[in-house]
């Protein structure tokens, strides 16, 4: 079969690629030099349609390049849920059935948001107090948008559809997981984006109107996509059973037995290298929770965690995640129910029924959402004339004050701050860049206004925000995506930025997230926090503290000393990441925004618990679809960990993929296993492929592309060079090239800010001609 499979004889490929079982043959099959049937060569992940029974898809080289072996795709290489477009079912479902389930999801959604209302006046218990933990987890997971809700709802219409229909055998299962049932118009349509007949220089606020094909891709409040279907034990919303027809052990049991807490620094990475992963979550996503009432936090247990809410009293968006009797930790406090609210769903740009997709507060983009804001209205109270809006603090700019009642301190000379995503103060690491790219973008704003008299405060603030957003994704491809993925993947997926132009943009790439970028792999970086932040003094060297990180979680009030942030900084930069592996700081497993209290919460069975509830599949079925062999025995793993294995899971095909990616070896000088650096590279691929405004694109697709000089200003930017030009300068006086790398690695000893070795970029090439 594999001499057929490259040749150009018609029939032998259809034969080929219709009915040849993929796995039995990629061991010993030669790649193709070129796709027969007009396929597009690409990684295996980008192509989830070759998991499909009866789909053959043959090896191939990436680029022509011998040794970056690929898929010929013949699908294109579109998100699983859109792959199969041609081939979707021609059964139309009835006008009959059609009519009985929007009518019948009308009536659902009345009764759910009764039954709400229900449970909101039954106890005052099911609405969380605002001093627990878990408040703090509901300010990190909630939006104060509210468009939200009404799409929210509507998510929730289609969402009853598809159980009815499914109910009445209208559509099958294969369809609903397929995703191809666009041919049932849902109950609730969006209303489409409205874009300017000709796409705009600077890109919309939100998120829309990036592709004129398709508006809503990438946009604020839009679904989740997924790599492989979703594994709901519904197919539609419910979560999944194990393999064996079983209800899952509880997401609490596999962290404390899978995760632990062990020391294991880093010989490379920084803690910067951390931070800027955070910044980037945060920028590309942010799953919104249900809310009760007027955008309450659901409790779903009572006695802030002795019990679950009662049948009657708990609500339906409700996932708690049960501890046992013998828990090490939460057990001495009588814990034994752990919050947990499910995202809220999005409604199909196309009003389609089907699964239920989770909904992304965030842009999608690579954009600096959470600098800028995910609506205009953001922006502008964000926004006065040229600058971003900052609190002159004795001559020091820090991001404004927020009014909000979000951080844990109200004590005097207590500070808590304004974003563009409301979500800056999860951790004073963060609020440190949220100052550093906002005193850039006023930075360049003052000049581009000085070296520009005639430009309107309009253009200034967009052409700022323009250049910004270049020096950001540039930061990102150039330097922090090559130390995380090694350089095999960045290569395979051509991460890597271009001289000049880039030629990569392509109209039928959807930028979208997946879920699995944002369930599970890209949360690779909470194995990578360490439990305290140890702060020089950035001058003398000396420790200054070492602060545990629950303490500044939500309490950013130190920014407000003088010194702080040039010294935390230096700490960022010194201080070595934890490296990826199952070990996830106690900081974060069992103090999570403890505030006052003896206990917090565990992000490690949140993530498990978040995965499940998002229908992620089983580590297996990731390995399968990057191409690696699943597990057949827990005997596979070392020792220990196969122990561990065996205490929690009843199969290796039940493993969570936030365990099971965590568990892998990392990549040849990258920091992530190949299945988490496959889910990732496509991820950062889609950004760039998916984004008509990616700053590497030219004046034939990008209407706000820079000209080649300006563009090659740009790619002079560092990380170490937004550093120096937005520090204090109070104590930070030196700082080292690359700033996601130890400063004590040989090669990149702290330099002064004026060295070669920390180019600037030139912005009188930005004056207007
Ligand atoms: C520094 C301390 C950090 C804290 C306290 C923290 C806390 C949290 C919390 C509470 C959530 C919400 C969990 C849920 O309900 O599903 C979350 C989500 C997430 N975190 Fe972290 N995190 C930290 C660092 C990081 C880092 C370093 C990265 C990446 C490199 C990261 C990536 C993510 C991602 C991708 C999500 C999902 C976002 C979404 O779509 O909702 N986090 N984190
Ligand atoms: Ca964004």
């Amino acid at each position: 079969i594999s001499e057929v499979v490259c040749v150009s004889h018609r029939g032998l490929q259809e034969h080929a690629v219709n009915s040849v079982p993929d796995h039995h043959h990629h061991r010993t099959e030669e790649p193709c030099d070129a796709c027969p049937r007009h396929g597009k060569c690409v990684p295996r992940v980008q192509c989830p349609a070759h998991l499909r029974h009866n789909s053959y898809n043959p090896l191939c080289h990436i680029g022509g390049q011998r040794g970056l072996v690929g898929v010929c795709c013949f699908t294109g290489s579109r998100h699983a849920a859109e792959a199969d477009l041609a081939a979707r079912s021609a059964n139309s479902i009835s006008a009959e059935d059609l009519k009985i389930a929007h009518n019948l999801s009308r009536k659902k959604l009345v009764e759910w948001l009764h039954h709400a209302d229900k449970v909101l006046e039954g106890s005052s218990e099911t609405v969380l107090n605002a001093s627990s933990p878990s408040f703090a987890h509901h300010l990190s997971v909630m939006t104060y948008e509210q468009a939200a809700e009404k799409l929210g709802r509507g998510g929730l219409l289609n969402l009853f559809a598809a159980k009815e229909l499914k109910a009445r055998d209208a559509i099958s299962d294969d369809e609903l997981m397929l995703g191809l049932t666009d041919h049932a118009d849902g109950p609730f349509c969006p209303p489409p984006p409205a874009c300017p007949a000709a796409p705009p220089r600077y890109r919309s606020v939100g998120g829309e109107c990036n592709n004129p094909a398709a508006p809503a891709w990438g946009a604020v409040h839009t679904a989740f996509e997924r790599l492989l279907p979703p594994q709901y034990g519904d197919g539609i919303w419910s979560i999944r059973p194990s393999s064996q027809g079983q209800p899952l052990p509880s997401a609490r049991v596999v962290s404390s037995n899978l995760v632990l807490d062990a020391a294991a620094p880093s010989a490379t990475h920084n803690l910067m290298f951390m931070q800027l992963g955070q910044f980037i979550a945060h920028d590309t996503s942010a799953g919104v929770v249900f809310t009760i009432g007027n955008g309450s936090a659901i409790s779903c247990c009572v006695g802030d965690g002795v019990d679950f809410q009662p049948p009657e009293l708990i609500h339906w968006a409700c996932a708690p995640v049960a501890t046992t009797p013998d828990d090490p930790f939460y057990a001495q406090f009588g814990q034994r129910c752990l919050n947990l609210v499910r995202t809220q769903l999005a409604p199909a740009s196309d009003c389609a029924v089907g699964y239920a997709k989770q909904m992304n507060g965030a842009t999608h983009y690579l954009d600096l959402s959470h600098l800028y804001g995910n609506s205009p209205e953001k922006l502008s109270a964000l926004r006065s004339g040229i600058l971003l809006n900052t609190f002159n603090d004795y001559g020091r700019e820090l991001p404004p004050l927020t009014q909000r009642k979000e951080c844990m301190s109200a004590k005097d000379g207590a500070a808590c701050f304004e974003s563009g995503d409301n979500h800056g103060n999860q951790i004073i690491s963060l609020t440190v860049l949220h100052t550093i790219w906002t005193r850039e973008h006023n930075r360049i704003a003052r000049v581009l206004a000085r070296l520009n008299p005639a430009w309107t405060e309009d253009t200034v603030f967009y052409e700022s925000r323009r250049l910004l957003q270049a020096q950001f994704q540039h930061v990102v491809y150039n330097e922090w995506l090559p130390l995380l993925l090694g350089p095999r993947i960045t290569q395979k997926f051509g991460l890597s930025p271009s001289p000049g132009y880039s030629g990569a943009y392509d109209p039928h790439v959807n930028p979208s997230l997946t879920a699995e970028f944002s369930a599970a792999a890209m949360r690779f970086g909470h194995s990578v926090v360490d439990s305290k932040f140890v702060v020089p003094n950035a001058k003398s060297g000396d420790l200054y503290e070492a602060i545990s990180i629950p303490e500044v979680m939500f309490q950013p009030s130190r920014m407000r000393l003088r010194p702080f942030l040039d010294r935390l900084i230096a700490g960022l930069i010194r201080q070595p990441m934890q490296t990826v592996d199952p070990f996830v700081t106690e900081s974060l497993t069992r103090y999570l925004f403890h505030g006052g209290s003896p206990f917090g919460l565990d992000l490690a069975s949140i993530n498990v618990q978040r995965g499940r509830d998002y229908g992620l599949r089983s580590y297996n079925d990731y390995r399968r679809l990057v191409g690696l062999p699943p597990y057949a025995d827990f005997r596979q793993f070392p020792p220990s960990t196969a122990h561990r294995l065996f205490a929690v899971y009843q199969s290796p095909e039940d493993i969570d993929l936030w365990i099971g990616g965590l568990l892998e070896e990392p990549v040849e000088g990258g920091v992530v296993g190949a299945t988490f650096g496959n889910i990732l590279a496509d991820q950062f691929s889609r950004f760039k492929r998916g984004d008509r405004y990616f700053y590497e694109n030219g004046p034939d697709v990008n209407p706000g592309a820079f000209t080649p000089s300006q563009l090659s200003e740009i790619k002079k930017v560092s990380l170490s060079r937004l550093l120096c030009d937005n520090r204090d300068g109070i104590e930070l006086l030196h700082v080292a090239p690359n700033a996601f790398l130890r400063a004590d690695l040989p090669g990149n000893e702290p330099v002064p800010c004026d060295s070669p070795l920390i180019p600037s970029m030139d912005l009188n090439r930005f004056r207007e001609v």
